[in-house]
């Protein structure tokens, strides 16, 4: 059942259209994460939900309530933005509690309030603070645990991650989807960079030309896009992408690449004639010295390790153990948690003296 639902939404800022009939249902609880290119209208799509800005067309509901009529303050939804502003001369516990104050909650509720979600935050230790004692991380903490603290039935996160460094912008990738299920809030997430929607989306809306092209879960956008345009956002390597026209050959359907035949493994002969464009995954390719029927001559030409990884946070007791493996977009869609076994790979383990950290 849709808790947020969107019907029709247009928005055009002068000649630019910038919502153009875009229709989103949310479910509740469900973190969604909006993603396109930049100037593909995501923040737009956020002030609307958050009341900030009137549509030229369509509805919004939530929870089968009219939005059109509810103002900001009064529609259940919190935003945060890319730049968490915090008040520069109030500590980081008051930082927390304003939203609190502003509601006039007694102050043994907002006392347990901000403590509770300084725990989900890991920030208990600084909330006596400034915002200037803070680190970058802490201070993202203390805006985000500004925004969760009144439990908002709905959060709008803008971005938060894109002004961060690369290590705090991996731990928080990696805390985000416990957080958001314990805060219960249903979360629409913004953010241009697609490691991160596949990590942190239960499902993941691509936002362009106005409407969504696809919605559907990081697995169904990795593994099935409906569109090219979809496929190539995704994936880092890009997609490889050949015109081809399929044919049938013995032993099933081939194409012709570089002028050579190769052979498909999947019997797509409902294709054989028509003119289309192959698309496979880096990972999809298998290399081999060795030569097999059907397989396309090719010379390798150049060899470039990087890491496109799914990265798991294990826990054995309090020990926290980083594994990581080919990029999984399944396993990344992973949200409970999974009892299992960890073993070590063979050769690798590198062993260092305690007193002076030299390697063994
Ligand atoms: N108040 C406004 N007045 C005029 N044009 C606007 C206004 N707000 C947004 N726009 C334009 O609408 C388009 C979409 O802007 P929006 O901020 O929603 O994009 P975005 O997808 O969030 O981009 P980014 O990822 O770069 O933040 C842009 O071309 C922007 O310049």
């Amino acid at each position: 059942m849709s808790y947020l639902q969107i019907s029709g939404l247009s928005k055009a800022f002068g000649k630019k259209q910038v919502l153009d009939g875009l229709d989103l249902d949310v479910r509740r609880g469900e973190c969604l994460v909006v993603f396109g290119g930049s100037g593909s209208g995501k923040t737009t799509l956020l002030r609307h939900i958050a009341g900030l800005m009137a549509p030229d067309a369509g509805t919004l509901r939530l929870d089968g309530r009219d939005l059109s009529e509810q103002g900001p303050e009064s529609r259940g939804v919190a935003m945060a933005f890319q730049n968490f502003a915090l008040y520069p001369h109030l500590s980081a516990f008051e930082n927390i509690a304003s939203p609190l104050r502003a509601r006039g909650l007694d102050e043994d509720t907002l006392r347990q309030r901000v403590q509770e979600t300084a725990r989900l935050l890991k920030i208990e230790h600084v909330l006596t603070h400034l915002p200037r004692q803070l680190s970058n991380g802490q201070k993202q903490r203390t805006s985000l645990a500004r925004s969760l603290v009144h439990k908002p039935p709905v959060l709008l996160l803008d971005d938060p991650l894109r002004n961060v460094d690369a290590k705090l912008r991996f731990e928080m990738r990696l805390e985000f989807p416990k957080l958001f299920k314990a805060s219960g809030a249903t979360v629409l997430y913004v953010t241009q960079d697609y490691r991160e929607a596949l990590a942190l989306g239960d499902r993941i809306g691509v936002l362009e030309g106005g409407r969504f092209q696809q919605i559907d879960t990081p697995a169904g956008i990795y593994r099935n896009p409906r569109t090219r345009q979809v496929a190539r956002l995704f994936g880092d390597p890009p997609i490889n992408l050949f015109e081809v026209t399929p044919q049938r050959v013995a032993g099933g359907m081939a194409v012709e690449i570089a002028g050579q035949p190769l052979l498909l493994p999947d019997s797509r002969t409902d294709l054989a004639g028509q003119p289309c464009v192959l698309g496979v995954r880096p990972e999809d390719v298998i290399f081999s010295t060795a030569p097999e029927a059907g397989a396309l001559p090719v010379a390798l030409e150049a060899v470039m390790p990087i890491n496109v990884r799914t990265v798991t946070l294990l826990k054995a007791g309090s020990v926290e153990i980083l594994a990581s493996r080919p990029e999984d977009p399944e396993l990344a869609a992973t949200r409970e948690r999974v009892p299992g076994f960890a073993r070590l790979a063979p050769g690798r383990s590198l062993f260092f003296d305690r007193a002076t950290g030299a390697r063994l």
